[in-house]
């Protein structure tokens, strides 16, 4: 079913949706799996907090399966594939994710919780086109001649060239916020330089990464290219981490997770992207474009019910300016309408689980208890998984409310009069994912912008990546780049050839 109009309401679930949910299954080596254990567990729709579905809760046994699949694969039919084909198959995964675009985006409004038009336009839409760009890079991947200067034996010549190859099995490990499309920054890259994959999707949110895998058998990809298992990160990710099989491990997530998966992938020397977590700054000057507030506050904090990496969490405003900019920051945070994703009207969504929300709450709670002011202290819904958005005032750098990621509808406003300390309070967390500056300066902007710890600074916007824009994080923030011509090159290997001849 094709997409709808972004701003459209969903008024009934698509009969394809209804009947997914009946009952999903992993794809493992082409085919439908129940987890051996024939064990499953539910996810849920956090607007009501109903069962959604019972998905496999997959083990190591299944994990198994899964990797030796993705190894035959890559050693038979993915290898001999032209990269003109590869490209080919990448067009058309693009193709069927928008033939299939209402469904998948009814399907993750229904399981994540998002706004209907943020599902359409990113998780769908921006999907589509990530595939199309990682189609063109597969057919351009090349490698250098090389002049060499060996001595030895005398009267010998050298050429030396080097060749790019797949690097093997990718493990894919993808967090709750953007489940379609993290899996797609995942899998475009590696399908393109020639990999095959295993992805484990959140265990909250594994139905849109099941059908990407089968839309990608549907365009042509062949058995065990790409394989979903469904189930917790102990029991499931962390089997896959350390499979023998695995070469390479692109994650993101918690820092937490992060360091552990790195760790385990160091154990083995297996190729590791970590994409983790953030607590990003929005620096505010005094000659900022006050016209812009309201777009800060909306797409820059409050995208996504604030469940985003890079959500600017930390506002930073200059003096002349922070009356103003409380004001307004304020009166948009108030008028944010809270209510079920299905709507888009509503801009504050339900959060993605009981869990989420109770820390969400619990962050609030203790920025009270450690003496954070509270500005707009309202409610939300009482059903299904909501958290209201509230704005302090009053909190020192040390508080848990500034260092800790809440990774929800929560932000903090400070004053600052003089621009170094602004910088330096900026950087004063261990992330370094995402930041911003608002000025209309572009002296004060060219300055200022290599001084922060951050992986990407937008200058006037905020939290809007894009598929030729290298992102990730510096400090804990990971290790690694994704997106654009960089991200194909996390899935290759280098080899150099010297060839001797007289
Ligand atoms: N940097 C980025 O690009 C980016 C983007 C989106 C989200 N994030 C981060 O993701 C986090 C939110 O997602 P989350 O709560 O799902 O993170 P999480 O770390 O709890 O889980 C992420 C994934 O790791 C799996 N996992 C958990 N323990 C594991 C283990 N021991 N071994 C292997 N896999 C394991 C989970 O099952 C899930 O699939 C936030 O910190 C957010 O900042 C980062």
């Amino acid at each position: 079913m094709k997409i709808a109009q972004p701003d459209s309401a969903v008024t009934s679930i698509s009969a394809q949706v209804t009947s997914f949910l009946s009952a999903p299954k992993c794809l493992i080596d082409g085919k439908p799996h129940a987890a051996l254990s024939g064990k499953t567990y539910s996810v849920y729709n956090p607007a009501d907090g109903s069962v959604l579905a019972e998905v496999p809760a997959c083990g190591a046994e299944d994990v198994d399966l899964a990797v030796k699949a993705a190894r035959r694969a890559f050693e038979g039919p993915w290898s001999q594939m032209l990269p003109a084909q590869r490209q080919g198959i990448l067009l058309k995964i693009a193709d069927l994710i928008e033939a299939h675009g209402e469904e998948l985006a009814q399907l993750e409004t229904l399981n994540q919780g998002k706004s209907i038009m943020l599902s359409r336009l990113i998780e769908v839409q921006s999907s589509a086109e990530y595939f199309r760009y990682m189609a063109g890079w597969a057919t351009k991947i090349e490698g250098s001649t090389l002049d060499v200067s060996i001595p030895i034996p005398p009267g010998m010549r050298y050429q030396a060239y080097t060749r790019k190859e797949a690097v093997g099995v990718v493990a894919a490990i993808t967090p709750w916020n953007f489940p379609l499309n993290m899996a797609v920054w995942k899998i475009a890259p590696a399908l393109a330089a020639g990999c095959t994959v295993v992805l484990k999707p959140a265990e909250e949110t594994p139905l849109t990464s099941i059908r990407l895998a089968e839309i990608c058998l549907e365009a042509g990809v062949p058995e065990g290219v790409v394989n979903v298992v469904t189930g917790f990160g102990e029991e499931t990710g962390a089997p896959l981490v350390a499979h023998p099989q695995v070469a390479k491990i692109t994650f993101t997530g918690s820092t937490e997770t992060g360091k552990l998966i790195g760790v385990q992938a160091m154990k083995d020397m297996k190729r590791v992207t970590l994409e983790l977590g953030g607590k990003a700054p929005m620096i505010m000057f005094d000659d900022m474009d006050l016209d812009l507030l309201g777009l800060a506050a909306g797409i820059g904090s409050f995208f996504n019910t604030g469940q985003t990496c890079c959500a600017g969490v930390r506002i930073y405003a200059q003096k002349g300016i922070y009356e103003k900019a409380l004001e307004v920051i304020a009166n948009v945070t108030r008028s944010l309408a809270i209510g079920s994703g299905l709507d888009p009207r509503n801009q504050i969504n339900p959060v993605v689980s009981a869990r989420h929300q109770a820390h969400v709450k619990a962050c609030i709670a203790r920025g009270i208890e450690d003496g954070a002011k509270p500005v707009i202290g309202a409610t939300a819904p009482s059903q299904g998984f909501f958290v209201a958005p509230e704005l302090f005032t009053d909190v020192r750098q040390d508080m848990a409310l500034m260092q800790d990621e809440v990774f929800g509808p929560v932000i903090t406003m400070t004053p600052f009069d003089d621009a170094d300390a602004a910088i330096a309070m900026a950087n004063d967390t261990r992330y370094g994912l995402g930041a911003s500056i608002w000025t209309t300066d572009i002296n004060k902007m060219m300055r200022y912008v290599p001084k922060i710890e951050a992986g990407t600074v937008w200058v006037n916007s905020h939290n809007i990546p894009d598929q030729n824009m290298p992102f990730g994080g510096m400090k804990q923030s990971g290790i690694g780049r994704e997106h654009g011509r960089g991200a194909l090159d996390n899935y290759l290997e280098t080899k150099s050839v010297c060839v001797a001849y007289r």
